[in-house]
């Protein structure tokens, strides 16, 4: 079969509410993942070895080895499901790189998506999940897209059906966190805390129902927000000037540093933007509507 590719879309944690500290060293979670339309487009080829290639303003800083989250997702499923041969790769990347936004986990699912079609896999997607799982907490959401609860460390996932759609606004960081250290930093932060177990705030469910946007903003919630706050302290201006400049909210996205707003609508969205843009530590804005769709595979015509 001929190259494939897929577009997978970034996410933002609506809710992501961090609980106590696993056996396994993971954090219990219970999160609300929201797809958004910022994509990265992953091209995936049947060839002898594995091999990954990123293209884009970001590429150099994406590793090009087997430490790829795409090039490991591969290894993953060719492993589980028997196959010898491996596979050629290029990521077009546009998720920023280490920005809270899952573009790696994005990268990996698009994979496995893609290489369950051209070696003729068909393993339905609960099959997929326990793969995505092995490679990180956030790939098995990269495989649904749309919205969906997450629980365990991430992986359990329901999805939450809604029509509704919203207008989001974002500042990409200068410079990105790493997400173990943000974790760690929250553990610090938490110090001497007794931490319950986390659970879904039902009024945020209620507002994407309803596509009620100024509910929606009322309930965003991050427990690693504080910890990127205390690893990034110029991210808290940004918060503020994006609230300032006419969004219902402002959040830090997962274990940041990007920060998402999100806006009443899509004109105030291009306000955001621009009134965050040349701020200290941004590198650059964007705007998008999320909830966005799933992962979409295409054959690349020759
Ligand atoms: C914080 C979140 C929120 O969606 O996303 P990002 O902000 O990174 O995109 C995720 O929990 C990140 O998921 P992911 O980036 O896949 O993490 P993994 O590779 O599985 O784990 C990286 C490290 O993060 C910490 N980790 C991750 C998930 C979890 N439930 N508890 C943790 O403590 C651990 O230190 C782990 O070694
Ligand atoms: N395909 C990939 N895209 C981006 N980063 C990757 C990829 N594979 C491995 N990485 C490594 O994973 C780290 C976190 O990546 P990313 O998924 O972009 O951010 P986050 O975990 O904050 O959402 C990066 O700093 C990079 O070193």
């Amino acid at each position: 079969m001929g190259p494939v590719r897929v577009r997978v879309p970034a996410k933002v944690n609506l809710q992501l509410a961090v609980g106590p500290v696993r056996p396994d060293g993971f954090h219990e979670l219970v999160t609300v993942f929201c797809s958004v339309g910022l994509h990265d487009d992953v091209t995936v080829t049947t060839s002898d070895e594995t091999r990954v290639r990123t293209t884009g303003p970001e590429a150099h800083l994406v590793p090009a080895g087997a430490d790829n989250l795409a090039a490991r997702a591969a290894e993953a499923l060719a492993r589980r499901a028997g196959v010898s041969s491996g596979v050629d790769i290029t990521i077009d990347k546009d998720i920023p790189v280490a920005g809270g936004m899952a573009g790696g986990s994005a990268d990996a699912a698009a994979v496995l998506l893609a290489c369950n079609e051209i070696w003729g896999l068909h393993w339905p997607a609960e099959e997929l999940v326990p793969v995505a799982a092995e490679v990180g907490s956030d790939v098995a959401f990269g495989l649904l897209g749309g919205v969906a609860v997450g629980r365990g460390r991430g992986e359990l996932l329901e999805p939450v059906g809604t029509t509704a759609e919203f207008a989001w606004a974002f500042a990409f960081a200068d410079e990105g966190l790493s997400t173990p250290e943000v974790f760690r930093t929250c553990d610090r932060l938490r110090e001497g805390v007794d931490v319950p177990q986390p659970e879904v705030a039902e009024d945020l469910l209620a507002a994407l129902h309803d596509g009620d946007a100024a509910a929606l903003a009322a309930s965003l919630a991050n427990d690693l927000q504080p910890a990127a706050l205390a690893l990034r302290p110029g991210l808290a201006d940004v918060l503020a000037e994006g609230t300032r400049a006419g969004a219902l909210a402002g959040i830090v996205s997962g274990s940041g540093p990007t920060c998402a707003f999100l806006c009443p609508a899509e004109a105030v969205a291009a306000v955001v933007g621009a009134a965050l843009a040349g701020l200290p530590g941004v590198r650059r804005t964007r705007t998008a509507r999320g909830p966005a769709g799933s992962p979409q595979l295409a054959p690349v015509n020759p």
